[in-house]
This record gives C-alpha cells, sequence and structure tokens, in this order.
C-alpha cells in the first residue's frame, strides 16, 4: 500500500488528506508540532478531525508528499525532506504563485500542482469553503498517481497546456488577493463596483504580461474571472487575505513579485500591479 504524506496540515493540505484519508488510504499529516487538525463546512453540522504529528519525529518513508505549506515556509521544512523520502519519492508542491522550485532545491521528482481549494485555518480548524481540485502537468509519474489516487474524491486534472493553468491562476490571484489582502476585507468587497473596476485592469494587466510571456488567453478571460470572483460567498477571504489579517508573511514575492518582474522584463506597462504589489512590500515592513 503506497504511503502518503501531507506537510502542511492548513487550509490546503488538510483537504487533501482528508480526501485520502476519507478513501482509506494510508495518509498521515506532518505539522510543525504534534496535535489534531479538524475540518468543518458551512452549514454543515458534521466535522471529521484527524491527527497531526511532528515533522522532525515522523520516521516514515513516503511515496507521495504533497506539501502544501505556504511559498514563505519552504524553508522551514526543507531539513527534514530528505529522511521522509526515498529514491521515487514524488513530492507535490501545492502552493499558489511561480518561482519556488527555482528557489529551493526540492528532488527531481517534484511537480508543483496550481490549487483550487479554498479554505481558512484558524488554530487547529480549517473551515472548507470549496473545491478539491489539483491540476498537474500531464506525465507519466502524474497519470499513474492519479491512477493511485482514484477512489479519492481528490480532483487531479492533468493538463498537457499546464503552463496556461499556471498563468491563469496567477491572474486569478493577482487580482482577488491583491484586493482583499489590502482592504483587509474578504470577497465582501466585490459588491462594490470600483473594487470589480480594479480586479478587472489588475486581470488585464496580467494577461498583457502572460502574453509577452507568450501565454495567449482570450478576451473572454476577463469576464470568466470576475464570474470566478462572483461566485465566491462573501465571508470567504483569501490566503493573502489570512495572512495579512494574521500578521504572517504573504506570498508576495511569488504572486505579485513574480509578475512584477515579468512585467519588468518585458518593460510592459502595469500601473495597478506595481502599485498593488508597492503596498503589498510596504505593509509587510517592520522597523
Ligand atoms: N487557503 C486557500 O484558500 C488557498 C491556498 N492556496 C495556496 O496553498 C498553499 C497553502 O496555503 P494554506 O493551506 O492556505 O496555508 P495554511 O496557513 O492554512 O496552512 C499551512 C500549514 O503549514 C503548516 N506549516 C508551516 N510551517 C511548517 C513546517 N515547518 N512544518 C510543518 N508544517 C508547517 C502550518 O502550521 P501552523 O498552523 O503551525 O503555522 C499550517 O498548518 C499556499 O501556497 C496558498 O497560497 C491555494 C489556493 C487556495
Ligand atoms: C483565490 C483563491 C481562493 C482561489 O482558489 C486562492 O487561490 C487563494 O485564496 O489564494
Amino acid at each position: 500500500m503506497y504511503k502518503f504524506g501531507v506537510i502542511g496540515p492548513g487550509a490546503v493540505g488538510a483537504v487533501i488528506g482528508e480526501s485520502l484519508q476519507n478513501s482509506d488510504y494510508h495518509v498521515t499529516f506532518l505539522g510543525r508540532k504534534e496535535g489534531k487538525v479538524c475540518i468543518e463546512r458551512v452549514e454543515d453540522p458534521e466535522s471529521t478531525t484527524f491527527p497531526v504529528e511532528a515533522i522532525s519525529e515522523v520516521e516514515t518513508v513516503f511515496d507521495y508528499l504533497f506539501i502544501a505549506v505556504k511559498g514563505t515556509q519552504l524553508e522551514g521544512i526543507m531539513p527534514h525532506l530528505d529522511k521522509l523520502m526515498h529514491a521515487d519519492t514524488v513530492c507535490i508542491l501545492c502552493q499558489n504563485g511561480y518561482g519556488q522550485l527555482g528557489k529551493f532545491q526540492l528532488p527531481g521528482n517534484t511537480y508543483q500542482a496550481v490549487v483550487y481549494i479554498s479554505g481558512q485555518k484558524k488554530g487547529n480548524v480549517v473551515m472548507h469553503f470549496r473545491d478539491r481540485t489539483l491540476i498537474l502537468p500531464e506525465n507519466t509519474v502524474t497519470k499513474k498517481l492519479k491512477k493511485v489516487i482514484a477512489a479519492s474524491n481528490l480532483d487531479i486534472q492533468l493538463q498537457s497546456d499546464y503552463r496556461n493553468e499556471v498563468w491563469y491562476k496567477l491572474i486569478v490571484n493577482v487580482a482577488i488577493n491583491s484586493v482583499t489582502a489590502l482592504s483587509r476585507n474578504t470577497a465582501l468587497i466585490l459588491q462594490e463596483e470600483k473594487v470589480q473596476s480594479l480586479c478587472k485592469r489588475l486581470i488585464q494587466e496580467g494577461v498583457e504580461i502572460a502574453a509577452a510571456e507568450g501565454v495567449y488567453f482570450q478576451e473572454k478571460v476577463l469576464e470568466e474571472i470576475m464570474k470566478i470572483y462572483a461566485g465566491y460567498p462573501s465571508q470567504m477571504g483569501t490566503s493573502m487575505y489570512y495572512d495579512m489579517i494574521n500578521g504572517q508573511s504573504m506570498e508576495v514575492e511569488y504572486i505579485q513579485g513574480f509578475l512584477y518582474e515579468k512585467s519588468r522584463e518585458h518593460d510592459l506597462n502595469t500601473p495597478c500591479l506595481d502599485t498593488v504589489y508597492s503596498l503589498l512590500l510596504a505593509s509587510e515592513m517592520k522597523g
């Protein structure tokens, strides 16, 4: 039986682990320290609790490792990875943004998933709002993973045009994550037309950067993403919003920062991106 490990029992990691565990796969949740994580859903009285083991104590060697810590927390797990892996362990980096795999030396068998799982961790409780989807590049390793976990309700989608998916998600994130984090408010703010206009301009700038990188989206992408936002419950935040209100480091470097660098590289005019990026950086400055 394959052994699955989920590093980072937070909003994303807990839902991934739950999907596998509920279908009787052998799953270990690895956190900073021993404890538990409880998953809840709005309007569902049932909740499920899973044990969490301290990453430093675990001696299991895993066949598949889902890494669901924040990009800003990757450094902290690096010293533990070797002992948790064998030569063929497959790592799935479940994170927003891009550029992490260029910065950290994760093992050869690592693929970054484009993550569509929305939730919030408060203490040891995860509120799961919606979705259970991981999009991965299509290759023999990921095809095998999809087959191996076919009995779970984790929706693994394999894409030959994976790069498009990465850019699409970056564009989804650049608008909604920026406006929710900077306003310190949830998707409720989308009811304000001026916020909608700002989101549209950020999406448009993202689309222009993608095009400069050779990733082209049709014009309808703007309405499509605004429709995704319109489907968010008003109490839903974003991962960056939760970090902002909890005083934690945000993944600015891998979302807005990544796009900003690309914008400069191609000498583009992206005033909205430049503004939100500066303000997000400013909000993280400490005296
Ligand atoms: N939340 C969301 O709706 C979405 C998030 N994402 C992306 O998914 C990724 C994960 O985000 P999310 O699940 O929200 O983050 P969370 O903060 O909810 O979860 C991260 C988890 O990792 C744990 N962790 C941190 N450092 C370590 C460590 N050194 N060893 C073990 N565990 C550690 C945290 O523990 P502790 O609680 O002790 O800090 C926490 O349980 C991010 O890249 C995010 O952008 C993508 C789509 C949606
Ligand atoms: C916007 C959202 C919820 C989309 O899944 C996300 O990726 C995040 O919170 O960072």
